[in-house]
């Protein structure tokens, strides 16, 4: 994958006490594409993806963002929803999102323009604690995107939505290349990237064991499996 590149780490590595639980990871997150980075559970996806978003720090490696060395000015450029979103249960979306306007310095009408995007305009008085996991989830995305991030990074954002929340989640972040926005999520559940994303990372021991463009005829189920079986096989035989 040799085209522009908004986001390669090299190698990156993150060890706690003794375990590795990202090891020497070079992912290739090609600009205006979705992808997707998928592995079982503890394999080390949201460890990675915190790096990244400037949560954790690498004790190994490198990351290069839009061709520079990552730095902290590199975070200006990347939104992210990791976990839950940090959401004021009693106040109203506008006032969710008003509270990041002012810590960001940025002006009010960023806040219809999200509000839009993420399609919450009609939510007048509601409060947040009221909303649906879907709702939620949207307007975590929408403080993530209120300072107009060029990658924006997903962890698990379909996890515990209903078919419904998951369409309008998967149409949502379908828009946003087209925006200008780059996406990198995460998630295990392999029916819902393949509508979804254009690359694949799979992740399993904290090492990736694979990464290419994903071919919409093929079974990614089989191919998932037979990945992560051959990397518990290698562990197995250590
Ligand atoms: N702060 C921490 N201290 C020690 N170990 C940690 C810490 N955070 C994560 N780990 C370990 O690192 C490994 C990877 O965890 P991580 O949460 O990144 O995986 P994941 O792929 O996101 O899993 P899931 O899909 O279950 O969220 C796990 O073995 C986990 O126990």
């Amino acid at each position: 994958m040799n085209e522009t590149c908004i986001l390669r780490t090299d190698r990156i590595s993150k060890r706690f006490k003794h375990a590795a639980a990202v090891d020497e990871v070079s992912l290739a997150v090609r600009e205006g594409t979705v992808y997707g980075l998928l592995g079982p559970n503890g394999a080390g996806k949201t460890t990675l993806l915190k790096m990244i978003a400037g949560l954790l720090r690498p004790t190994g490696g490198a990351m290069w963002f839009d061709g520079k060395p990552w730095s902290r000015s590199s975070l200006e450029q990347i939104g992210a929803l990791i976990e839950s979103p940090a959401l004021y249960g009693n106040l109203t979306a506008r006032e969710n999102l008003n509270v990041h306007t002012m810590m960001l310095g940025l002006p009010e009408r960023r806040i219809d323009e999200v509000l839009e995007t993420v399609d919450l305009t009609d939510t007048g008085k509601k409060r947040a604690a009221h909303f649906s996991l879907g709702m939620k989830q949207r307007l975590g995305i929408a403080i993530a995107l209120l300072k107009r991030p060029r990658l924006l990074i997903l962890d698990e954002p379909t996890n515990g939505l209903d078919p419904l929340g998951i369409q309008e989640l998967r149409e949502l972040i379908r828009s946003f290349p087209a925006q200008g926005i780059t996406v990198l999520l995460s998630s295990h559940a392999l029916n819902e990237v393949e509508q979804i994303v254009d690359d694949i990372g799979i992740i399993s021991g904290g090492k990736l064991r694979y990464q290419g463009p994903l071919d919409k005829n093929a079974d990614l189920e089989a191919l998932f499996m037979e990945v992560v079986r051959a990397s518990d096989r290698r562990a197995g035989a250590r």
